[in-house]
């Protein structure tokens, strides 16, 4: 049966830090940047996992994207990768890890997903990082754990699972979280969150003023900032989702993704107090 998104669910599970947390053990989050021309969308990726409360957030790039984003970032660090092994090996360690925005659509970014899987950190994979399996799913499939999110807006969801979506967007959700046997976050107006345990949410606070560019790689950041903290894999994508539309109602008209991070502080802060 399908539940509606409610905070109530969810919200005593939100991670908070204690007198005992350092940075560290508050939760470690990886993000894979794309090639130099394309660094935008992991940089607001990370920025919205380091807001949503990950100790430490690093941007994993190609040595030629270092220049681009190194005057770019403060509190994120960044780390080049030369090779899908230099990555697996630079990620070992990170409790969760983004994928997938503006990551390019070619071989390597299949390869750079399988070397990330063996991290055994949950993967968030989004955009390009999925896109790049159309006709090859079961090559995902071969590298997922349950604990793993996919981020698919319509147009990648098809690209996957071709046709699904003619059953509704509901039935589509629970059927590609039993074939992927991860988590699927099937966005839209009514973002949909399936467990591949057969649980099923509906995101009801949506908000249209999320219609534009990059809030989609936010969203990724987002979800794998609460995944770092251990969140449970489903609460983090509820959650992430439902704050992720909160902040953008908040924000309201003239909404650019740059600005949907700064609004998290407001919407944590409610969370948290009362
Ligand atoms: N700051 C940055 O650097 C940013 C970088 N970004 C990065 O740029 C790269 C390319 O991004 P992109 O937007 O061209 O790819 P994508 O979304 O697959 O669209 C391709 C086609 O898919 C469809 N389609 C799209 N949305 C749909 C929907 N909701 N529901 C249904 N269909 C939908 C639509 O097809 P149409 O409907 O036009 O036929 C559309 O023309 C990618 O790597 C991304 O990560 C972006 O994240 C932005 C910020
Ligand atoms: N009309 C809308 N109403 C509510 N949410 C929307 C609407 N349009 C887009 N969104 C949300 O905005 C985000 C867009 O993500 P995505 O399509 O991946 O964009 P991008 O690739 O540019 O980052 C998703 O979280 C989606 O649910």
């Amino acid at each position: 049966m399908i539940e509606t998104n409610d905070p109530a669910i969810w919200r005593n599970f939100l991670p908070w830090p204690s007198a005992e947390t350092h940075k560290h053990t508050r939760g470690r989050l990886a993000v894979v940047s794309g090639k130099a021309h394309q660094t935008g969308a992991a940089r607001l990726a990370a920025h919205a996992g380091l807001r949503i409360g990950a100790g430490v957030v690093r941007i994993l790039c190609p040595p030629d994207a270092v220049a681009v984003i190194a005057p770019a970032v403060q509190a994120i660090m960044l780390t080049p990768f030369s090779s899908p092994e230099v990555l697996g090996r630079e990620a070992a360690g990170s409790d969760a890890i983004v994928i997938g925005p503006a990551a390019g659509l070619e071989d390597a970014t299949i390869a750079n997903i399988q070397a990330l899987a063996l991290s055994g950190a949950v993967l968030v994979i989004d955009a390009d990082g999925l896109s790049v399996f159309k006709g090859r799913t079961a090559e995902l499939f071969a590298v997922l754990d349950r604990d793993d999110i996919l981020t698919p807006h319509e147009g990648e969801f098809e690209r996957l699972f071709p046709g699904l979506l003619a059953q509704g967007r509901e039935t589509a959700a629970i059927e590609a979280a039993r074939m992927a046997q991860a988590t699927i976050v099937l966005k839209g107006a009514r973002t949909i969150i399936a467990s591949p345990d057969g649980r099923i949410r509906r995101n009801e606070n949506g908000s249209a003023w999320l219609a534009t560019a990059g809030t989609g790689d936010v969203l990724a950041g987002m979800i794998g900032g609460l995944a770092a903290q251990r969140m449970d894999s489903f609460d983090s994508a509820c959650a992430a989702v439902w704050i992720h539309s909160d902040a953008g109602e908040r924000f309201g008209p003239g909404l650019t993704s740059d600005d949907l991070s700064d609004v998290l502080p407001k919407v944590l802060a409610s969370l948290w107090k009362g």
